[in-house]
């Protein structure tokens, strides 16, 4: 039942039971970016533990809720907190709302997430709007698609070269107030719950991702199989380690990585997401009628 068909028709439906108007655009809160919600007009909220089969937020910065209300003109869902694979959701569970939300009759997603720079150009506060992502658990078998194809949902064999929509993407740069520096880039998602390494990062580089997170990137292959848009927005968070290891470990006498900058950590990843919030509400509230056009792809 976990994550089935069945169980997100159950939670389809008792949403539709309750709310005003169904959504067409839905909103996925990374860590820390919860305020997105304050944008939405006439807002009815659902705490996750109300809907049916939903599973529960453990993560600091996720309230685990969900408000249905008015962006711009159109109904649109906002999901503050969503389920990583890191909390030990299984890969079904963590696209649970996702796959809920579609058959609510949403056709856009917006999914933002908070995400440590690999690339040089990229700082604390910048935007990546995804251009493409590397999706290692789902390339390591860990995809939501794993597993007996439901045809209600999607196909068997979806294609994920059209992952993230080049319109909507080229109207977020656009659109992005200068203040995020918004530029085209490529996601990695990891599993997580630890940051990277140094090894990792240099790796991570040399695939050719500009920013790495824990997210993200199955929510986006479950809703490309439902046949969503899709725009991906990384705010940067924090810088992710450098590529300055080789001089210590050679007994170079250089200060060495752990002088280079201080360890990532969720307090530091929390506290830029809520300063660069406030910017992505601007650009979401610009992006609004262009969200609520169109149909699924
Ligand atoms: O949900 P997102 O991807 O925004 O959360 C990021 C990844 C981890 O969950 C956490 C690490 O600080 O933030
Ligand atoms: N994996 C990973 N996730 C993040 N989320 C926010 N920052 C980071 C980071 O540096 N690495």
């Amino acid at each position: 039942m976990e994550g089935s068909y069945e169980a997100c028709a159950e939670a389809a439906a008792w949403l539709r039971a309750r709310l005003q108007e169904p959504p067409r655009v839905a909103l996925v809160c990374g860590s820390g970016l919860g305020a997105l919600a304050q944008e939405l007009t006439d807002p009815q909220s659902f705490d996750y533990a109300d809907i049916p089969h939903f599973p529960r937020s453990t993560v600091q910065g996720h309230a685990g809720r969900l408000v249905v209300g008015r962006l711009g003109a159109g109904p649109c869902a906002v999901l503050q907190g969503r389920f990583h694979l890191y909390e030990g959701y299984s890969p079904a569970q963590v696209v649970m709302p996702v796959r809920t939300l579609a058959l609510l009759g949403v056709h856009t997603l917006v999914l933002t997430n908070a995400a440590g720079a690999l690339s040089p150009g990229l700082a604390p506060g910048h935007l990546l709007v995804i251009r493409d992502h590397i999706d290692l658990p789902g390339l390591a078998g860990r995809s939501p698609l794993v597993g007996p194809n439901d045809e209600r949902f999607g196909p068997r064999f979806p294609a994920m070269t059209d992952g993230y929509d080049p319109a909507l993407r080229r109207l977020a740069l656009a659109l992005a107030p200068p203040e995020l520096h918004a530029r085209p880039g490529v996601y990695v998602g990891v599993g997580g719950p630890s940051y990277e390494t140094w090894a990792e990062c240099r790796l991570l580089r040399r695939l050719g991702a500009d920013a790495v997170g824990m997210s993200t990137v199955s929510e986006a292959a479950a809703a490309r199989h439902c046949g969503l848009r899709v725009l991906g927005l990384s705010l940067i968070t924090n810088a992710a380690p450098g590529d300055a290891d080789e001089e210590e470990e050679e007994g170079g006498g250089g200060a060495g990585p752990a002088a280079e900058a201080a360890p990532p950590g969720h307090e530091e990843v929390l506290a830029a997401a809520q300063e660069g919030a406030r910017h992505l509400r601007r650009l979401l509230l610009a992006l609004a009628p262009r969200l609520a056009e169109g149909a699924r792809a």
